[in-house]
């Protein structure tokens, strides 16, 4: 798991962190291709739309990268969902199932609220709001901690989360699937957030776009517009 790197500040985009820490995560897993070439690989440094980009090309270069071993982690959009939802449901986040695909920054996190399970009870107008509150979770964050870094207690939470069901995937045990942010063929992003099954050699199975209304075939739109830019960034640097 890859969380060296700044955190942003009130008032800053995730995107400001780029020049940052792109050279941060080139090189960390540039260490990785080095001594440990067939770790799963979960980045959590930001932002994550493009700097899993840019450990990719990283990987590429030093001939090690397999697309089924590196993970944006988006895990933190999904626990904000299900306590939303919770709260609103009055029933338990653990008792919450929902994906949120896309990416990690505002509008490319996409909540398919159609899939939730148990089904979403409440209109339009409410689903807005907490779509609105999922994907701006991290600055209201940010913006409490006035200055002292972004949201660390849940992150850790969502990292514990995610690493367990990799290491269940190696031990070949069985677990509900978890969204990451990975190489893909469900949109035109080169890299896309969905539920995936995991095995010992990390994706076993991406289960690919869930069902969508309308609504939120607009949504994943506007992500995947926002992502192909953020992917190209993470190629571009690395170019250089
Ligand atoms: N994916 C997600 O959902 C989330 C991502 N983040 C991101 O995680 C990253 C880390 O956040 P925090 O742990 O809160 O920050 P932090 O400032 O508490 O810790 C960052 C760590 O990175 C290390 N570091 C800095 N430059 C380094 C370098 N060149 N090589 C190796 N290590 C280096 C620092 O020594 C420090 O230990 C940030 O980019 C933040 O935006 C944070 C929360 C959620
Ligand atoms: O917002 C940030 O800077 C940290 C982060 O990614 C999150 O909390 O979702």
């Amino acid at each position: 798991m890859i969380t060296a790197g700044m955190p942003r500040k009130p008032g800053q985009t995730r995107d400001f962190l780029f020049d940052t820490n792109a050279p941060i995560v080139a090189r960390v897993a540039c260490m990785v291709a080095k001594r440990a070439p067939k770790a799963l690989v979960g980045i959590i440094t930001n932002p994550v739309n493009a700097v899993v980009a840019v450990a990719a090309e990283a990987m590429k270069k030093a001939g090690c990268y397999d697309p089924k071993r590196l993970f944006g982690v988006t895990t933190l959009d999904v626990v904000r969902a299900e306590k939303f939802i919770g709260e609103h449901m009055n029933i338990h986040p653990y008792d919450v199932r929902i994906p949120v695909v896309g990416g990690h920054a505002g509008t490319t996190i996409v909540p398919i609220f159609s899939q939730c399970q148990p089904p979403f009870e409440g209109d339009e107008k409410c689903i807005a709001s907490i779509v609105k509150r999922i994907q701006t979770g991290g600055d209201e964050v940010v913006k409490a901690k006035a200055g002292k870094g972004s949201a660390t207690l849940s992150m850790a939470y969502a990292a514990a989360r995610f690493t367990n069901a990799l290491m269940r995937g190696l031990k070949g045990k069985a677990c509900a699937p978890e969204c990451a942010y990975v190489q893909s063929d469900a949109t035109d992003a080169p890299f896309f957030s969905t539920p995936l099954s995991f095995g010992k050699d990390g994706i076993k199975k991406n289960h690919g776009l869930p069902e969508m209304n309308e609504s939120e075939k607009k949504q994943v739109k506007v992500a995947v517009d926002a992502l192909k830019k953020s992917a190209a960034k993470g190629v571009e640097y690395m170019k250089k």
